[in-house]
């Protein structure tokens, strides 16, 4: 299954965007996501690499420092020319040294610039890395930044798909989203967006994945179900319910009241 809906070379025309092909590419995102947080449980939690006291003179954290410099790399490579990446620091970014792929350009121009990382930076450092890490300091603070770092990423690109979830649905229903678009009608728009039944689906899929991703794999049967998972399954459900499906929708509202300008 193709990790983007969009972007793969053979996707051909924009157009053929749909509902289906968007939730699969979050569907495959869950996995990233999964994973990333198993490779960040590896460490304990190691507070000096996100308290900006620990490098004295710089009055950054180490983890500021870390995201910073890893998106200038990024950035050279061109990872910022995909509409479905949005970089933690936007300033002063430099210019990509690959050539120019021709990306499809799905989304409307002003939606596009929906960016909501500084929530999400705060929600991943401040709520969610506690619940799922170990107490402790185990003094491996560049391998913990680096998974931090693609738990970031897999996180921010998630979420920020939302932007592409909102294109189709207003595509499918143009009338019906003008109004409430031209009203400013947040929560009508967020009514129509809803869909609860795919959340719960979303939210159960994925504490599953935690628990069978998360497993000790032995070559003997095993005969003990209460197996211990390397990320507890109920924090990532909760990290869907709370947190990725309401930032998600928060971006598709953003992204649709913009998408009239
Ligand atoms: C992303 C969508 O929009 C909303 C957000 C969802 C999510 O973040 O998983 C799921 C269903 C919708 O309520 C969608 O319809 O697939």
């Amino acid at each position: 299954m193709a990790s983007s809906a969009i972007s793969s070379r053979d996707s051909g025309n924009s157009s053929q965007i749909s509902l289906k092909s968007v939730r699969e590419a979050l569907i495959r995102l869950e996995d990233s996501i999964v994973f990333s947080l198993i490779e960040r449980a590896r460490h304990p939690y190691n507070a000096p690499a996100y308290d900006r006291l620990y490098l004295k003179s710089s009055g950054s954290s180490l983890a500021e420092l870390f995201v910073k410099e890893a998106e200038h790399l990024h950035a050279k490579a061109g990872r910022y020319e995909n509409p479905e990446e949005v970089p933690f620091f936007p300033e002063d970014l430099p210019s990509p040294l690959v050539p120019s792929y021709n990306y499809p350009q799905v989304l409307h121009p002003a939606g596009a610039s929906v960016n909501i990382t500084k929530t999400i930076w705060n929600m991943y450092f401040n709520e969610l890395l506690p619940l799922f890490t170990a107490e402790g300091d185990d003094g491996n603070y560049a391998s913990t930044l680096a998974s931090d770092l693609v738990c970031l990423q897999a996180i921010s690109r998630r979420i920020h798909y939302g932007k592409f979830v909102a294109e189709v649905k207003f595509r499918d229903a143009p009338l019906d989203y003008s109004s409430a678009i031209n009203n400013k009608d947040k929560d009508a728009l967020m009514r129509m967006l809803t869909f609860e039944r795919v959340e719960e689906m979303v939210k159960r899929r994925v504490e599953k994945k935690a628990m069978i991703f998360g497993q000790e794999v032995t070559i003997e049967d095993k005969e003990d179900d209460n197996v211990d998972c390397k990320v507890n399954p109920s924090v990532v459900s909760r990290l869907y319910g709370d947190w990725i499906i309401p930032l998600t929708k928060l971006v598709e509202v953003d992204y649709l009241l913009r998408r009239l300008e």
